[in-house]
């Protein structure tokens, strides 16, 4: 179970670089950007919760922090109970995490990178390999699995690193934005195993995602997040219901930019 709980993020825009006289008389003030103002979401086991939003929302910024990989200026983050800040290492643990670079070590065959991430997570040798064999079977992987990274295409590499993300058997698992760049086989075939793994296994997966089909197919809960902040919350049905729209597109666009369109 993942909780963020109002979490905030701003980061120090880079100052524009002065020139001529001005740059004699005056330094550029700093700036801020405010990445994430406030975005919640409360993600169950066994459920696929998705986190919609369009560029530039926030959504890789909130997903970075449960990631632990920098700490929130506000809020609390907690994955099974376990606060990220105060235990990072223990929420770490428990989370298998699928970020939009992949890093592969291009020399290795895919089994022997899962493997190696495997026995870095203190799984015995033979615990890992028996977890990339019956990951590789989970993400229809077998066909490159002894094959090296390097030259792989862009969906054989994604679930080479989701295999090796997964290889700890977490209870959580995040992935941002997933499909990116993926064809459709490659896409529906993702989908297919991240039901498996939250319908079968009962994992508590969040993705994010600017993909309203996606949602569509696969979702239980999701959280809209418009300009830093989540705006609304529901299943699909309950989405479109909140909007008043019968198009999930129309609802998505009413609910991330409403005010944005009363305003203009
Ligand atoms: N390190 C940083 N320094 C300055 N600004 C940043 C930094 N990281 C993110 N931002 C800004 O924060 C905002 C949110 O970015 P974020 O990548 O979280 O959005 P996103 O919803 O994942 O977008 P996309 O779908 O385009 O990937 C953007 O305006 C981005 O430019």
């Amino acid at each position: 179970m993942i909780t963020l709980d109002q979490i905030a993020k701003r980061f120090k825009a880079p100052a524009p670089k002065a020139s001529g006289l001005g740059a004699l008389l005056k330094k550029p003030a700093a700036s801020w950007v405010e990445a994430v103002k406030s975005v919640s979401l409360q993600a169950g086991n066994g459920r696929i919760t998705g986190l919609l939003g369009p560029n530039g929302a926030g959504k890789t910024t909130s997903l970075r922090m449960l990631a632990g990989l920098f700490q929130p200026d506000a809020g609390r983050i907690e994955v099974d109970g376990i606060d990220v800040l105060r235990e990072p290492q223990a929420a770490l643990a428990r989370m298998g995490i699928l970020g939009d670079a992949h890093g592969l070590y291009p020399r290795l065959t895919a089994r022997e990178n899962i493997v190696y991430f495997g026995r870095l997570q203190g799984l015995s040798q033979e615990q890992a390999e028996a977890r990339s064999e019956a990951l590789s079977e989970l993400l229809d992987l077998k066909k490159v699995i002894d094959r090296r990274a390097e030259g792989f295409s862009q969906g054989e590499r994604m679930k080479t690193a989701l295999a090796r993300a997964l290889v700890h058997d977490p209870a959580n698992i995040v992935l941002d934005e997933p499909t990116n760049g993926l064809d459709v086989l490659a896409t529906r075939s993702l989908r297919e195993a991240l039901r498996v793994l939250a319908r079968e296994q009962g994992k508590c997966i969040v993705f994010s995602t600017h993909i309203m089909q996606e949602v569509e197919y696969l979702c239980d809960e999701v959280v809209v997040v418009s300009r830093g902040s989540s705006v609304a919350r529901g299943t699909v049905d309950e989405l479109k219901q909140q909007a008043g729209c019968e198009r999930f597109e129309d609802a998505f666009v009413a609910l991330a930019f409403g005010n944005e369109k009363e305003a203009a």
